[in-house]
């Protein structure tokens, strides 16, 4: 059987809406590694685990001594890493998961005949025990994310802790990525088309309490997650809180943005401010503030640290996950968040917002407004640069992928 004729593995994107879920935030290196490491040491049979960043150093060296202890005690280990993301993880690192007995697959291998295939990345962050418990967020491998390491300079970042129904949902979404890794690079696995799907309705309750859905994507025009998140802008009643690393929104998001806060809705955005691992990303996300500050929306720059915080919130619709809701991401990567229908959970959210306001410097429109030219330029530029660029990309993988005839 040619790799051209393997059977492809499923490709569901959006789970329906599953009651009775229990979800907790938890928000800080603190309070999410503690957990995920407790849950970890006490697995009974498995642990699957999908991570796009993993970088040699000492988190890296507990989790592999965690891990390797789960195996030599029977359980099950699997780790799914992006071949790119984990560029950082030296070799000896890699030989000594082998070692440790955990089943390593590494998502789309850089393969020099096909080099933009390899824009192709799974970005998802995903952690799994025993399919009784699931983590779902920002998280990454490396010692930046940890508080123990990295000090007040940790990434803040924040992860969902989720029992219950949806836990099934996300252990189908680990096993059709761990599947589609198993076929090799992704040129080939390009043919695991986008079914189409339908987006399950919301749940009609009046006291929504302990619903969730599980949501992915993997790229392209037809993104799912950003639909969605476009979807619940447009029809905002009160509030819109977005929190991200990179604010390069496509377009449709960033027009609905501009929309709802025209028609008086409480739009907010927390981005970081000069602590960033990509500042350039950051100078082409202000070539958009003007026109943001100037419809309205209140712009806040997190100072103490990198904010590393994927989250959305739409009055009582909360989304926490890998997306980072920038063309990047929207236009090549895979992705999982969890999306929460949870009056205590909204609550949860509502006080982090607060928590990050309290330590943001706000953008004053008036003085933005007045900024140096030059600083306008270099907005300009980078802005320009970044969105050009992923159109330009986006335009030659459709020419250098093979298409599938059947
Ligand atoms: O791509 P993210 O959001 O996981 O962030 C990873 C770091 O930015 C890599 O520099």
């Amino acid at each position: 059987m040619t790799a051209r004729h393997r059977p492809l593995p499923p490709s569901q994107l959006t789970w329906p809406w599953r009651e009775s879920c229990h979800l907790r935030l938890q928000a800080g290196g603190m309070r999410f590694l503690p957990a995920i490491r407790t849950a970890m040491q006490s697995a009974r049979h498995s642990i699957a685990i999908e991570l796009y960043l993993a970088a040699s150093g000492a988190l890296f060296d507990e989790w592999l001594r965690v891990l390797g202890e789960r195996v030599a005690a029977g359980v099950q280990v699997r780790m799914l890493l992006d071949a790119i993301g984990c560029d950082e993880l030296r070799s000896e690192d890699w030989q000594r998961l082998d070692m440790a007995g955990i089943e390593v697959r590494r998502f789309n291998p850089l393969q020099w005949r096909h080099p933009l295939s390899a824009l192709v990345r799974d970005h998802r962050k995903l952690v799994l025990v025993d399919g009784e418990r699931a983590w779902v967020g920002g998280f990454c491998l490396n010692d930046e994310s940890d508080p123990r390491i990295a000090g007040d300079q940790a990434w803040f970042d924040g992860m969902v802790a989720c029992r219950g129904p949806v836990v099934d949902d996300f252990t189908e979404l680990f096993e059709q990525s761990w599947a589609l890794a198993g076929l090799g690079p992704i040129s080939d696995a390009m043919r695991w088309r986008l079914h189409r799907h339908t987006v399950p309705p919301l749940p009609a309750t009046e006291q929504p309490q302990g619903w969730a859905r599980v949501q992915a994507a993997r790229g392209g025009r037809n993104n799912p997650m950003l639909r969605t998140l476009v979807h619940h802008v447009l029809r905002a009643e009160r509030e819109v809180w977005l929190c991200t690393p990179y604010f390069l929104p496509p377009r449709s998001l960033h027009k609905a943005l501009l929309l709802a806060a025209r028609r008086g809705v409480d739009v907010r955005l927390t981005v970081p401010g000069a602590s960033t691992d990509h500042a350039v990303l950051r100078h082409a996300a202000q070539h958009l503030y003007q026109r943001l500050l100037h419809a309205g929306v209140c712009i806040e720059e997190y100072q103490p640290r990198f904010l590393h915080l994927k989250a959305a919130r739409v009055d009582h619709w909360c989304t926490l996950g890998s997306f980072n809701y920038d063309r990047w991401n929207s236009s090549w990567n895979l992705e999982a968040n969890i999306e929460i229908i949870d009056l205590d959970f909204c609550r949860q959210l509502h006080g982090l917002q607060a928590r990050l306001s309290g330590d943001s410097q706000r953008i004053d429109p008036e003085r933005w407004r007045r900024r140096q030219r030059w600083r306008r330029w270099r907005e300009q530029f980078w802005y320009w640069f970044g969105t050009r660029l992923i159109y330009q990309l986006r335009a030659l993988r459709r020419l250098a992928l093979p298409r599938r005839k059947d």
